[in-house]
């Protein structure tokens, strides 16, 4: 039956004052090859960042989806600093290495963001480092 071959996952969406998160692909998919990253959604609010910290291990992949952006890069190793502005009409992947600090801010008053993010590590809270931009 092929409702026994596919399958349906329920999916939990964070909800806070920022905004809201959804995590699309845990990387625990039992059909995934062993090793594989984790896919998640997440969005902000006008006036409101997401992100804001650096992982010593996990590479990400950044896709803007809807909206606007400003995405602040650090270095933590160097002190160099780069900006990035990003609308989702014309659309990039943003690759950021492990120790580069990231900050996604909305700046626009009127429309959230929606961002979709690839990262090679499983969630894990102590590879996440808060960074003040
Ligand atoms: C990453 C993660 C988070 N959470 C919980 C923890 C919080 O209660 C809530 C929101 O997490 P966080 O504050 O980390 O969400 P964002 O500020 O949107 O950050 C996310 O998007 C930016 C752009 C990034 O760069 C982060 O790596 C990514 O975590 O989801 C989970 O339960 N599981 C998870 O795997």
């Amino acid at each position: 039956m092929l409702k026994d071959k596919v399958k349906i996952i329920p999916r939990q969406k964070l909800e806070d004052s920022r905004g809201w998160f959804l995590k699309v692909l845990t990387g625990k998919e039992e059909e995934l090859p062993p090793r594989t990253g984790e896919i998640y959604i997440t969005v902000a609010n006008p006036g409101e960042m997401k992100g804001g910290h650096y992982h010593p291990k996990a590479k990400e992949w950044f896709t803007l989806l809807t909206g606007k952006c400003t995405l602040m890069l650090v270095d933590i190793q160097t002190g160099e600093k780069l900006s990035v502005d990003i609308d989702a009409a014309n659309p990039i992947t943003v690759f950021v290495p492990n120790n580069i600090a990231h900050a996604f801010y909305n700046i626009q008053n009127a429309e959230n963001f929606m961002l979709l993010a690839y990262s090679d590590e499983l969630y894990d809270k102590a590879d996440t480092i808060m960074y003040s931009f």
